[in-house]
């Protein structure tokens, strides 16, 4: 298997001072050229997972390997687009996007050839000379995934990337999204609160339960062969993962308050607007 985690754990020191295990065991597989997403409830380690495949935080315990080698620190084959763009205010939206390939030495005239590429793809070439700062969230978001895709990784690793994005922003940047993994052929590993999202962009969905992190399922996302989800399944997917996250969030909430907390399933629901779905 491509990307393989094999018994992956990971401990952190609580505010009494003692090791917790936060994540773990996990053991996934990921296909080369995948479209994977990850749900799951608040602090059940889906960042620090994302955060390990791209060799930012250590293994304590398990595996991770990629084209069966080891992964033990961060490389241009995987990178990472967080919920905010970060970009440098002080340079140019194409000096952004270009700023990795000066690092990697390549020549000026092919990096910013290479990043006009990538600028188009994400249809902001004519803002190449503008400042992020002239640039709505969900430009600059688009900036932030050009920036990522022109050191043309392997995996793109992508933690909440529209979670501080508009509605509108977001369902046309899923579009566009969906368009350059075709395009590409990148392997993306999706973290996201939004289970409608998770469904809608992804081939294959896993369910997180907390404390620790762990698998709770693996839900395959059957489409339609022009790519399209129908409406139905989409709804029905999303009750599905609903349900396994309830009894999830119910044990925090039984944890942290006691027995004396009766869970209102009513606090989540499908909403009936169509709006971007249920958020957990
Ligand atoms: N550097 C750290 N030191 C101590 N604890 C940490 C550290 N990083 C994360 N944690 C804890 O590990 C757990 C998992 O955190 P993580 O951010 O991976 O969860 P998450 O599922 O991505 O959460 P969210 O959805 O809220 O972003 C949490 O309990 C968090 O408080």
């Amino acid at each position: 298997m491509y990307l393989k985690v094999s018994g992956v754990e990971k401990f952190f020191v609580n505010d009494q001072q003692e090791a917790t295990r936060v994540l773990g065991p996990i053991d996934l597989a990921i296909e080369k050229g995948s479209f994977v997403s990850i749900v799951g409830p608040s602090g059940c380690g889906k960042s620090t997972l994302l955060y390990m495949i791209a060799g930012l935080e250590e293994v304590d315990q398990g595996q991770l390997t990629m084209n069966g080698k080891q992964i033990v620190r961060p490389g241009v084959d995987r990178v990472v687009v967080f919920q905010e763009a970060g970009l440098f205010p002080w340079m140019t939206i194409l000096e952004n996007v270009t700023y990795g390939l000066k690092i990697k030495k390549i020549a000026k005239q092919a990096a910013e050839k290479k990043a006009m590429e990538y600028l188009k793809m994400v249809h902001l070439s004519k803002y190449r000379d503008a400042y992020p700062h002239q640039l709505s969230g969900g430009m600059k978001q688009r900036v932030s995934i050009a920036r990522a895709l022109v050191m043309e990784p392997e995996v793109l690793l992508m933690d909440e990337p529209f979670s501080a994005l508009d509605e509108q922003t977001r369902m046309v940047l899923h579009k566009e999204l969906v368009d350059i993994w075709r395009k590409t052929g990148v392997t993306i590993l999706f973290v996201t609160h939004n289970i409608r999202e998770a469904v809608l962009l992804s081939e294959k969905v896993y369910v997180f339960g907390t404390r620790p992190g762990i698998i709770k399922a693996e839900i395959a996302i059957p489409r339609l062969t022009n790519g399209i989800l129908p409406d139905q399944l989409t709804l029905q997917t999303e009750q599905r993962i609903l349900t396994i996250l309830q009894t999830e969030i119910e044990k925090v909430l039984k944890e942290e308050l006691g027995d004396d907390y009766r869970f209102e399933t009513e606090l989540l629901h499908l909403d009936a607007d169509h709006d971007m779905g249920s958020y957990i």
